[in-house]
């Protein structure tokens, strides 16, 4: 089955622009003040600012672009964890469209009702019924038959902040992801979603971060040798 990626806000076959605005991506100055001595949070501030700027145009195309690679990545895949966009993230509406044509499965990040720092991956489809959860995200309500362990997925798409070019991840600050990454076995594929401009040269490490090995901007798939 040929499946396309498309854009609802315009035509079926919506133009992708190669330009660097088009992929999220800037130039330099845009992170000057920003170093791997900058803070976690002066650096989330940063990004997350840099990312919300982006035009309705820019995040439609990145969208598709996006959606495009992680196709290619995901071709084998059965069960695939992804996110709903917030706070200027890349959308994985086209691509969770796409799959669902493909017939695999979609799960979504739940806030853990108990453990709290945790995520639960709950099964996503368009009659999901939705609720906003404390940080405003639209999360698929608990229902423990839509339930799959993280170590049953096939790839998990983290949202981040930012990422570095030696594979390190920045989140949201919650901790949720690595705290789901350190547990997965290797037969679970964990791929980084981001726009090109939240790429830095080097980000702060604390021991606990997970680096990632294959992450996906709308200009590229980078990827990173595996570390032991
Ligand atoms: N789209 C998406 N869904 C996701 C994540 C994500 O990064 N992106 N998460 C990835 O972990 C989890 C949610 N983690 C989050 C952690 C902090 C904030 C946040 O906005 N924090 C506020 C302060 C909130 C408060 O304490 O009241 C902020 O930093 O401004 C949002 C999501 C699960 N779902
Ligand atoms: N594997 C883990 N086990 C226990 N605590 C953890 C683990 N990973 C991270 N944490 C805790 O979570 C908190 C937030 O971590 P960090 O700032 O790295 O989150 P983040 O990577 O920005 O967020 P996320 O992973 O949700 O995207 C830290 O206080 C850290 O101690």
């Amino acid at each position: 089955m040929t499946v396309s990626v498309t854009s609802n806000a315009t035509s079926a076959e919506a133009p992708i622009s190669p330009s660097a605005e088009a992929q999220g991506s800037i130039s330099a100055e845009a992170h000057s003040g920003i170093s791997a001595n900058s803070s976690r949070s002066a650096i989330r501030k940063h990004v997350r600012a840099l990312r919300r700027t982006l035009s309705g145009d820019v995040q439609t195309a990145a969208a598709i672009q996006a959606a495009q690679h992680l196709l290619t990545e995901l071709a084998d895949a059965r069960r695939v964890a992804l996110y709903l966009e917030n706070d200027g993230e890349i959308s994985t509406r086209p691509l969770i469209e796409a799959l669902w044509q493909q017939g695999v499965e979609v799960y979504l990040p739940v806030l853990h009702p108990f453990a709290e720092g945790h995520l639960l991956f709950i099964r996503y489809d368009k009659h999901s019924e939705m609720r906003d959860n404390l940080y405003g995200i639209p999360e698929p309500v608990m229902a423990c038959h839509r339930l799959c362990p993280a170590y049953r997925l096939d790839a998990i798409i983290t949202p981040l902040v930012a990422f570095d070019d030696s594979g390190n991840r920045l989140g949201m600050g919650g901790g949720f992801y690595d705290r789901t990454l350190a547990q997965l076995p290797d037969s679970t594929r964990v791929i980084g979603l981001a726009h090109d401009c939240q790429r830095l040269p080097a980000l702060p490490v604390e021991a606990w971060d997970v680096p990632l090995t294959t992450i996906v901007t709308p200009s590229r798939i980078h990827r990173l040798p595996p570390r032991n």
